[in-house]
């Protein structure tokens, strides 16, 4: 469970009004969310303050059985790594890495052995369509082929969060669905909780829910 309970975030000085206020959200493992919002309201400041990468004013995060705003930044630093799982617009793959390696990172950073992430990896390459290219060079694919290594790399390590930033803002339409239905029928098969920041309202329907995001909270879309 993902518990968002009445989170506020400020830039700036105390005397100025929140960026957002009144943040509350309750997602169960399996479910995901939609969030919009217009630009500049905090959408990606919300993500970095979930993933530990912001501080925030008020309010409480848990995940699990864990409160995230009473963790030091070494102890959020494990927990990112072994409970979440990213996905953003640039697909950052490392490019002297083979597909396979890439998607092995996140559990050489758990201290796997190298066989088992090896296979792990390249069972999750299958599951996204690419097992065939797990040797190649991320050079050699295409923007929605790369971002569907990027979700095998997000999933890998079977994290309880998966924090997704405008996922498809370099994808055309096409490919930009495949790459959605991939991505959530992944998230939802593995038991994960999905949060999905977009400006696409094509890109929110594939989530169970819609939401926008307002300077004074989580609204209906
Ligand atoms: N570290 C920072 N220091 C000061 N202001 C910041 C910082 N990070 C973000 N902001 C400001 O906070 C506001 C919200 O930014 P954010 O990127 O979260 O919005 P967004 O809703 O994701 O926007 P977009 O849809 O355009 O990507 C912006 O005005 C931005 O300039």
């Amino acid at each position: 469970m993902l518990s968002i309970e009445n989170l506020s975030k400020r830039f700036g000085s105390v005397s100025e009004h929140p960026l957002f206020q009144a943040v509350s959200l309750r997602l169960a493992p399996g479910e995901s969310v939609a969030i919009m919002g217009e630009s500049g309201v905090g959408k990606s400041t919300l993500l970095n303050c979930l993933a530990g990468l912001e501080p925030v004013d008020g309010g409480r995060i848990r995940l699990r059985d864990t409160e995230l705003t009473a963790l030091n930044e070494d102890d959020f630093a494990r927990l990112r790594r072994r409970d979440f799982g990213f996905v953003f617009q640039s697909f950052h793959l490392l490019p002297h890495l083979t597909l396979a390696q890439n998607v092995a990172l996140p559990l050489w950073l758990l201290d796997l052995d190298d066989r088992t992430a090896g296979e792990r990896a390249r069972a999750m390459l299958e599951r996204v369509g690419l097992g065939a290219r797990a040797d190649d060079w991320p050079r050699h694919l295409s923007g929605g082929e790369m971002q569907r290594v990027a979700i095998a790399r997000a999933l890998v390590h079977e994290p309880a969060l998966v924090l997704c930033d405008e996922p498809t803002g370099n994808l055309d339409p096409e490919r930009a669905t495949g790459v959605l239905e991939l991505l959530f029928e992944t998230i939802h098969s593995a038991g994960a909780i999905g949060l999905l920041v977009t400006h696409s309202p094509t890109a929110a329907t594939h989530a169970d829910r819609v939401l926008r995001l307002t300077r004074d909270g989580l609204v209906a879309a």
